[in-house]
């Protein structure tokens, strides 16, 4: 086990903005990463696998497990639940690994309540056009629900003042190029790196 905890970074924004896109090649480049995996009542899309993408749950199920407060943060998005659990977040931080969430933004405020340590990140579009256009072009919903998504993302993006960072989610490299750089200046910043070396300077003989 490492001596230091690792970093909690939310990763949040608009529906249709490449948040899926982006983690996905983030963890291509960094597999130390860790991926917190979601909850949800919705129906699995084709490809998606249980355990994978999300676990996959009853409405039921999901209540039950708000009542016993296995989650970090939950919220109903779009007429379904989706929420984070607590325990593989924790242990996973303890462990001193690094974890991320990919959640939309009524859920990233809850954590800042609760680990308001925690390093929150915007991801957004490079227009509101370009935003549609992916959300069509994923071809997963159904018209209403592209409008849905859209009426949500507006009020989301007003959000975006809560957070430390904003990202523009031009180009996926470029994208995650920027969330790299977070990762790395959050971990100079809680003088993780500094504090390697004190240990190393403390065992030279002068
Ligand atoms: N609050 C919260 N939001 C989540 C969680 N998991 C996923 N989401 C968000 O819920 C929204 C809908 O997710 P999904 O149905 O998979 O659609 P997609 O992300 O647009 O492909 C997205 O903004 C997700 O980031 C979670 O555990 N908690
Ligand atoms: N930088 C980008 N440029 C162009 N298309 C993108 C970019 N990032 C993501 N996409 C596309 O936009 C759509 C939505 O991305 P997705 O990762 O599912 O978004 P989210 O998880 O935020 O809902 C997908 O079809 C994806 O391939």
């Amino acid at each position: 086990m490492k001596d230091e905890k690792g970093i909690l970074f939310i990763l949040s924004g608009p529906s249709g903005v490449g948040k899926g896109t982006v983690r996905k090649a983030l963890f291509e480049r960094d597999p130390d990463l860790a991926y917190s995996i979601s909850v949800t009542t919705r129906q699995a899309r084709e490809g998606e696998q249980n355990g994978v993408d999300y676990f996959f749950k009853t409405k039921d199920e999901v209540k039950k497990m708000i009542e016993q407060g296995e989650f970090i943060e939950y919220a109903e998005y779009v007429g379904n639940y989706y929420g984070t659990p607590k325990a593989y977040v924790e242990q996973t931080l303890e462990e001193g690994r690094d974890v991320f969430l990919e959640i939309e933004v009524q859920g990233a405020l809850q954590v800042k309540e609760n680990f308001p340590e925690g390093v929150f990140i915007f991801l957004f579009p490079p227009s509101l056009e370009e935003l549609k256009n992916r959300i069509i072009s994923r071809g997963t919903e159904t018209e209403d629900l592209v409008r849905n998504r859209l009426l949500e993302a507006k009020k989301e993006i007003e959000m975006m003042d809560a957070y430390d960072y904003v990202v523009v989610n031009d180009d996926v490299h470029n994208a995650v190029d920027r969330i790299e750089s977070i990762v790395v200046s959050e971990h100079c910043k809680r003088e993780r790196i500094a504090s390697q070396y004190k240990k190393a300077l403390g065992s030279v003989e002068l």
